[in-house]
C-alpha cells in the first residue's frame, strides 16, 4: 500500500498501545488521523528486550486499513524480513548499524513487496552513504531515544543529527522526509519539526495520554510544529 502521508503525520507505536484490548486500540487509532502504524520488533541483542512478534502483526494487518510500518531493531535483518514479509506490512524501516550491504537489504524488501525505511539509531549521526541510501528509500526513520522502550527522553544530539539529516537532504535535492521516533510529545514536536521532521511517531508519552483521545492529542502534538509546514 502506498501512503498518501499528510504533511505533517502521524504514526502509532504499537509497543506503546493497550495490547490487552488491542483491537479496541486499533479501532480507536483508525477513528483519529493518525497515519500509520509503527510496529517495534526488538532481537534482545539490539538493544535489550524482546518485542513484538510477527503473529501480532499479522493480526494488526488483518484488523485494520492502516498501513504498517515495521521497525526493525535487530541483527538478522535478513531472517527477520523473510518472517515479516508475508504479514502485511508496507514498510520495513531497517537499521544502517546492522547493514553490510544497505542496497541489497533495500532490493529485497522491494521484491517482496514492501518498501524500505532507513533507521539509524539516537547516537548514530548520518554518514556519507545516507544521501544515496535516502534515494532508494520510502523515508528516513530517526530513533530519538533508544529503541524498545517507552518512556525515555530525548537526546539532543538526535535532534542535532535530524538537523544535518535535513540539510544533505536539501543540499542534494532529495525529496525525502524525516521520521522522528521516541519522546515525542508537545514539549518536543517543534523542536523536532524545527530540525526537519515532519513524521512523528506518538507513544506514551504524547498520542496516548490517557484522559484525552487519540485524535486531541495529535492535535496537541502538532499544534507546536504550526509555523513550520
Ligand atoms: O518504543 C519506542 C521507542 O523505540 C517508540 O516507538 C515509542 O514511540 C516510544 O514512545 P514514548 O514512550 O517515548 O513516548
Amino acid at each position: 500500500m502506498d501512503i498518501n502521508l499528510p504533511m505533517p503525520a502521524v504514526s502509532a507505536s504499537v509497543s506503546c498501545m493497550d495490547l490487552g484490548h488491542f483491537y479496541n486500540h486499533i479501532k480507536k487509532v483508525e477513528e483519529s488521523s493518525a497515519a500509520f502504524f509503527h510496529y517495534d520488533v526488538v532481537d534482545g541483542k539490539f538493544n535489550k528486550c524482546y518485542i513484538l512478534g510477527d503473529m501480532l502483526c499479522e493480526y494488526l494487518h488483518n484488523n485494520t486499513k492502516l498501513p504498517v510500518e515495521v521497525h526493525l531493531a535487530v541483527y538478522d535483518i535478513d531472517n527477520y524480513i523473510d518472517v515479516f514479509a508475508g504479514k502485511g506490512v508496507d514498510y520495513i524501516a531497517v537499521h544502517y548499524e546492522a547493514m553490510e550491504k544497505p542496497a541489497i537489504i533495500f532490493n529485497k524488501i522491494k521484491k517482496l513487496g514492501m518498501q524500505p525505511v532507513l533507521a539509524y539509531r539516537a547516537d548514530t549521526p548520518p554518514q556519507e552513504d545516507f544521501v544515496e541510501l535516502a534515494r532508494q528509500c520510502a523515508w528516513i526513520l530517526k530513533l530519538t531515544v533508544n529503541p524498545g522502550f517507552s518512556g525515555q527522553t530525548i537526546k539532543p544530539t538526535a535532534v542535532e543529527h535530524i538537523k544535518m539529516m535535513k540539510k544533505m537532504l536539501d543540499d542534494n535535492n532529495v525529496d525525502k522526509r524525516i521520521q522522528a521516533d521516541g519522546n515525542v510529545n508537545p514539549a518536543t514536536t517543534k523542536m523536532l519539526a524545527e530540525a526537519g521532521a515532519s513524521i512523528f511517531t506518538g507513544g506514551t508519552s504524547g498520542l496516548f495520554v490517557q484522559n484525552y483521545s487519540i485524535e486531541e492529542n495529535i492535535k496537541k502534538l502538532l499544534q507546536p510544529t504550526k509555523d513550520f509546514f
